[in-house]
């Protein structure tokens, strides 16, 4: 497996006495989107503030695409994009002129046709003139990401691309992640949108309390942790409720609704199977629902 980003027992304590990051280990894949999952104040912004030289570790290294990021921070931080929850600067230059000052600051000359292609592909190329003061907030958005592209940076951090941002922006925004990542971009973004983490991800990491307490591959995760549960609604009330292929279900206090649970590492047809077995016993049911958990409700097990 191709690493791009090696964090080893990584360390945060910051001057108040707080820990905020406590032994991280975690390796970023060359070219996937790993999806940072935590509750607020978990530390995800510190540790992605740490991977991009704004927070300064208490211990641990980080090795990104090669380079000790304490020993060798200039090389490192040129492979890193960063677009930030905030844009703190620039407010009466031109999107422009941000755009190409934020790609000098990494020593690389001037290539206008790169970046009218990053403004035009973030639908800013008409506004590429305006003082930044003038934007909206989600146009500022856009201009946060063109910056951090500008210097063509391998690996990509998104802290919370899509909070406080409209359908269309946040439709863009995973367009050119897309983009990105067939480029071969590794794009790592933290987010409280568990439906994009579910859309979007890989690979799946939780961090609660300074600790990462789970990475995997999202695809497996959903199966191990995920469940579906058949909900079965009856004509006639019943107390006795049939245990079917090795499941038996909760009944309602009314007697009218049986719940079944599957787990998430059964069969796929084990939900298909379990209905038609009831069918077959001769049950007489009015309705079928089937529910499937998401990553959301596996999150909030996960973090309780
Ligand atoms: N400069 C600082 N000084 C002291 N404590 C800090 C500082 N920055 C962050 N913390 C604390 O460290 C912990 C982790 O914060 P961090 O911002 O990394 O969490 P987060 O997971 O990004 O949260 P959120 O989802 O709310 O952005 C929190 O308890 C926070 O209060």
């Amino acid at each position: 497996m191709d690493t791009i980003i090696a964090i080893k027992g990584l360390e945060k304590t910051y001057a108040s006495g707080h820990k905020a990051l406590k032994g991280i280990d975690l390796d970023i894949r060359r070219g996937e989107i790993f999806a940072l999952l935590g509750p607020n104040g978990a530390g995800k912004t510190t540790l992605i503030g740490a991977v991009c030289g704004l927070v300064r570790p208490t211990g641990g290294t980080i090795i990104a695409d090669g380079h000790d990021i304490s020993k060798d921070f200039r090389a490192a931080r040129a492979k890193i994009g960063l677009v930030p929850q905030e844009l703190a600067t620039d407010m009466f230059v031109t999107v422009w002129n941000t755009v190409a000052f934020s790609r000098g600051l990494f020593g690389l000359g001037p290539n206008k046709a790169y970046l009218e292609k990053i403004l035009k592909d973030l639908s800013l190329w008409d506004k590429k003139d305006a003082k930044i003061a003038t934007l909206s907030g989600g146009m500022k958005r856009r201009v946060l990401i063109a910056k951090a592209l500008s210097h063509e940076p391998k690996i990509l951090f998104l802290d919370e691309p899509t909070a406080g941002v409209d359908v269309e922006l946040r439709r863009d925004m995973w367009q050119m992640v897309r983009r990105l990542r067939e480029q071969g971009v590794t794009i790592i973004l933290t987010t409280h949108y568990i439906e994009e983490a579910e859309d979007m991800a890989d690979r799946i990491g939780v961090i609660n309390k300074g600790e990462i307490i789970l990475v995997e591959d999202k695809t497996a995760l959903m199966r191990k942790l995920g469940r579906t549960e058949v909900v079965i609604g009856l004509k006639e009330p019943t107390s006795a409720a049939p245990t079917i292929s090795g499941h038996t279900p909760l009944i309602s206090e009314d007697g009218l609704t049986l719940t079944y649970v599957i787990d998430g590492d059964e069969n796929d047809e084990a939900p298909a199977d379990l209905i038609k077995r009831l069918a077959q016993s001769g049950m007489d049911f009015t309705s079928i629902n089937m529910n499937r958990s998401s990553l959301e409700d596996i999150f909030v097990t996960l973090v309780q």
